[in-house]
C-alpha cells in the first residue's frame, strides 16, 4: 500500500456518502488507502437561500484546501461546480453517472398530476420552480433549504405536500424508496450534470491525475461536457433558469435536450440536437446558439 490519499469532503450526509463511494473506488483501482478529511464550507455554516450565497460557495472551500495541499483530491456534485475552470486544478475523473432525473416525494404516494389544487411543493431551485409553473397546475412552490433528510421530513410532517429532489442524491442516501414519481425529463428537465460527480485534484499532481483517470466513464464525461457547454454558452447571453440532459447510446450517439424557462413559467424554449460523442462540446454550444437565436435572452426579461 502506498501513502494515504486525503479526500476532502463536506460533512453533509450526501457529501460523505458520495465521497466514501469514490474513496472505495480509488482504493480498488490504485491500491492506495484513502482518508476522508472534513472541510466546513461557508454554505454549510449559513442558513441563507442558496441563490443568495451563489453556486460556488460549497465548492470554494474544497478548492482552497486542494490548492493549500491540505487535501489531495475532492469529490463534487458536478452540477454545483461553476462553469469557469479552476486555475491549477483538473477534473481528473467523471465516474459513471447515477440517474440524472428529478424525483417527486409526495404525501400519500401521490404523483405530480395527482396533487390536488392548492398543494404546496417545496423547492428552491429556479429551474424546478419555472418548470412546475410552466405546467399550469393549481399548485404553489415554496423555497426550502437544509439537507435531504430535513426536506423529506417536511413532507412526512405534513408541512408540505411534496418536495422535488434529484433522484441521484436520494439514491446515494438510500432513500430512493421514498420517491413517489420519477419526473419525466419531458416535464422536468434536470440541471446540467445532475447525478454526475467530479473528482478534482491539482493538475501538477500528474501521478494522481493519471491514477484517478481509471475512474473516468467515457459516456458520462461526454454527456456532462455537452450539458455544461450548453450552460456555459447560455450564461453569457441569458440568465434564465437552464436545464439540460444528454443521453449517449451504445454506438456513441449523443441526444442533447436543453431548455430555458422564465421563472414564472410563462415562456419556455425547448430544443434538442443529436451528434456523435466526439462532438459533445460542439453540440452543447450549438444547441445554446439555437436557443439564443430563438430569443432565450428575452425569456428572463419577460419574468422581470
Ligand atoms: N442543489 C443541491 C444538490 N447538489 C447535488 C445534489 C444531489 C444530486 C446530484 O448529484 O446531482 C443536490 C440535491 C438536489 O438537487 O436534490
Amino acid at each position: 500500500m502506498g501513502t494515504k490519499l486525503r479526500l476532502g469532503t463536506r460533512g453533509s450526509a450526501l457529501a460523505m456518502a458520495q465521497s466514501q463511494t469514490v474513496a472505495d473506488l480509488v482504493t480498488e483501482v490504485t491500491g492506495q488507502p484513502v482518508e476522508l478529511v472534513e472541510i466546513t464550507t461557508a454554505g454549510d455554516r449559513s442558513t441563507a437561500p442558496v441563490q443568495q450565497l451563489g453556486v460556488g460557495v460549497f465548492v470554494s472551500a474544497l478548492r482552497d484546501a486542494l490548492l493549500a495541499k491540505e487535501i489531495d483530491f475532492a469529490v463534487h456534485s458536478y452540477k454545483d461546480l461553476p462553469t469557469a475552470p479552476a486555475d491549477g486544478l483538473a477534473i481528473a475523473a467523471v465516474p459513471e453517472r447515477a440517474d440524472p432525473r428529478d424525483a417527486l416525494v409526495a404525501r400519500d404516494g401521490l404523483t405530480l398530476a395527482e396533487l390536488p389544487a392548492g398543494a404546496v411543493i417545496g423547492t428552491g431551485a429556479l429551474r424546478r420552480i419555472a418548470q412546475i409553473a410552466a405546467l399550469g397546475m393549481p399548485v404553489t412552490t415554496v423555497p426550502i433549504r437544509g439537507n435531504v433528510d430535513t426536506r423529506l421530513r417536511k413532507v412526512a410532517d405534513g408541512e408540505l405536500d411534496a418536495v422535488v429532489l434529484a433522484r441521484a442524491g436520494l439514491a446515494r442516501l438510500g432513500r430512493a424508496g421514498e420517491v413517489t414519481e420519477i419526473l419525466d425529463p419531458m416535464l422536468m428537465l434536470p440541471a446540467p450534470a445532475q447525478g454526475a460527480l467530479a473528482v478534482e485534484c491539482r493538475s501538477a499532481d500528474t501521478d494522481l491525475v493519471e491514477a484517478l483517470a481509471a475512474l473516468d466513464h467515457r459516456a458520462t464525461r461526454a454527456a456532462v461536457t455537452a450539458e455544461r457547454a450548453f450552460l456555459a454558452t447560455l450564461e453569457a447571453g441569458c440568465s434564465a433558469p437552464v436545464a439540460a440532459l444528454a443521453e449517449v447510446t451504445e454506438d456513441d450517439e449523443i441526444y442533447l435536450r436543453g431548455a430555458v424557462i422564465s421563472v414564472d413559467g410563462r415562456f419556455a424554449l425547448r430544443l434538442s440536437r443529436t451528434g456523435t460523442l466526439a462532438d459533445a462540446e460542439e453540440i452543447g454550444r450549438a444547441l445554446a446558439a439555437d436557443l439564443l437565436e430563438d430569443g432565450a435572452e428575452n425569456v428572463l426579461g419577460s419574468a422581470e
